[in-house]
C-alpha cells in the first residue's frame, strides 16, 4: 500500500472510531464555524452590513458538499448556510472526475451517483465555470495541512475543478472541511504538483487561514 493510501486508511478508520455521537456533535459544531465563515466572507466581498452595499447574487452563492458515510456532516450546515439566505451549491460527479454543480434546497430528491458512492440531488447541472463568482466553496477532505494541501478520497475531483476556477488567488475562497484531528502538521501530506491548495481549514472548533503559505 502507498503512503497515501496508508493514510487515508488510518484517517478512514479514526473517523469510524469516533462513533455516531461524536460525529453528529461534531456536525453541530459545524453549523457554528460554517457561518462564521460565510459571514466573514460576505463582508469581505461587500463591506460591513448598513454600508448600503446591495448584495449581488454571486456574494450569496456558496459551494458545498453533501456528506455521506463517515464525513463531516454538513445537513445543519446547508439548512443554516439557507436560512440564513446563501443560495448553496453541491457538486455533481461527471465523467472524466469533473464536478458541475446543482442548487440545493432542504427536500431536493436524491439519486445515487453512478461514478462515486455518494448520492446526488437531481436538478439543473451547473458547469464548475458557474461557481467562479462564488463567495466561497467548503470542500470535503479526510484531512488538510496547515500549508493548505488537502488529501481527498483520490479521485482527483477536485484538483481538476480549482485548476478549471483558474489560478490561486484568481478562484473564490476555499475551505476544507475536517474533523479537529485531521488539520496536520506541514509535511505529513506529500504534495503532489497537481494539489490545488485551500485558503482555509475549518474544523468543529477554528478556521485556520492557511492563505498566506501559497501565495
Ligand atoms: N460528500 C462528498 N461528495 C463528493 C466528494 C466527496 O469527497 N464527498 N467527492 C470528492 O472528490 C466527489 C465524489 N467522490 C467520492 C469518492 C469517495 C467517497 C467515499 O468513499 N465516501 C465515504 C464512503 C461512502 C459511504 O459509505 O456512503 C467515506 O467517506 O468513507 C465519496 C465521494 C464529489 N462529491
Ligand atoms: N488538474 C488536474 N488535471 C488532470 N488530472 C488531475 C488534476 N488534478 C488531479 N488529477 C489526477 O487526479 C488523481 C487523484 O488526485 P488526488 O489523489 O490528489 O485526489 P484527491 O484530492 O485525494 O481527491 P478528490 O479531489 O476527488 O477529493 C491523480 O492521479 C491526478 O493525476
Amino acid at each position: 500500500m502507498s503512503e497515501k493510501s496508508e493514510l487515508r486508511a488510518l484517517l478512514r478508520a479514526q473517523r469510524q472510531a469516533m462513533g455516531d455521537d461524536g460525529r453528529s456533535d461534531a456536525g453541530d459544531h459545524f453549523v457554528e464555524q460554517a457561518l462564521q465563515w460565510a459571514t466573514f466572507l460576505r463582508r469581505h466581498v461587500c463591506g460591513p452590513p448598513g454600508a448600503g452595499a446591495t448584495l449581488l447574487p454571486a456574494a450569496l452563492r456558496i459551494g458545498a458538499y453533501l456528506s455521506s458515510g463517515t464525513e463531516p456532516p454538513t445537513d445543519g450546515v446547508l439548512c443554516a448556510l439557507t436560512d440564513a439566505g446563501y443560495q448553496v451549491y453541491v457538486p455533481v460527479c461527471e465523467v472524466g472526475f469533473r464536478l458541475s454543480w446543482v442548487h440545493w434546497q432542504p427536500s431536493i430528491p436524491m439519486l445515487r451517483s453512478a461514478l462515486a458512492p455518494v448520492d446526488e440531488p437531481v436538478g439543473e447541472r451547473l458547469p464548475a465555470a458557474f461557481m467562479k463568482e462564488a463567495a466561497g466553496i467548503l470542500l470535503p477532505a479526510l484531512a488538510a495541512d496547515v500549508h493548505g494541501i488537502r488529501l481527498g478520497h483520490g479521485g482527483g475531483y477536485y484538483d481538476r475543478f480549482l485548476a478549471s476556477l483558474g489560478p490561486a488567488g484568481e478562484r473564490p475562497p476555499t475551505a476544507a472541511m475536517v474533523y479537529d484531528h485531521e488539520l496536520l502538521p506541514a509535511g505529513v501530506i506529500g504534495r503532489e504538483p497537481w494539489d490545488a491548495p485551500v485558503d482555509g481549514v475549518l474544523t468543529p472548533v477554528r478556521y485556520v487561514s492557511t492563505a498566506a503559505d501559497h501565495m
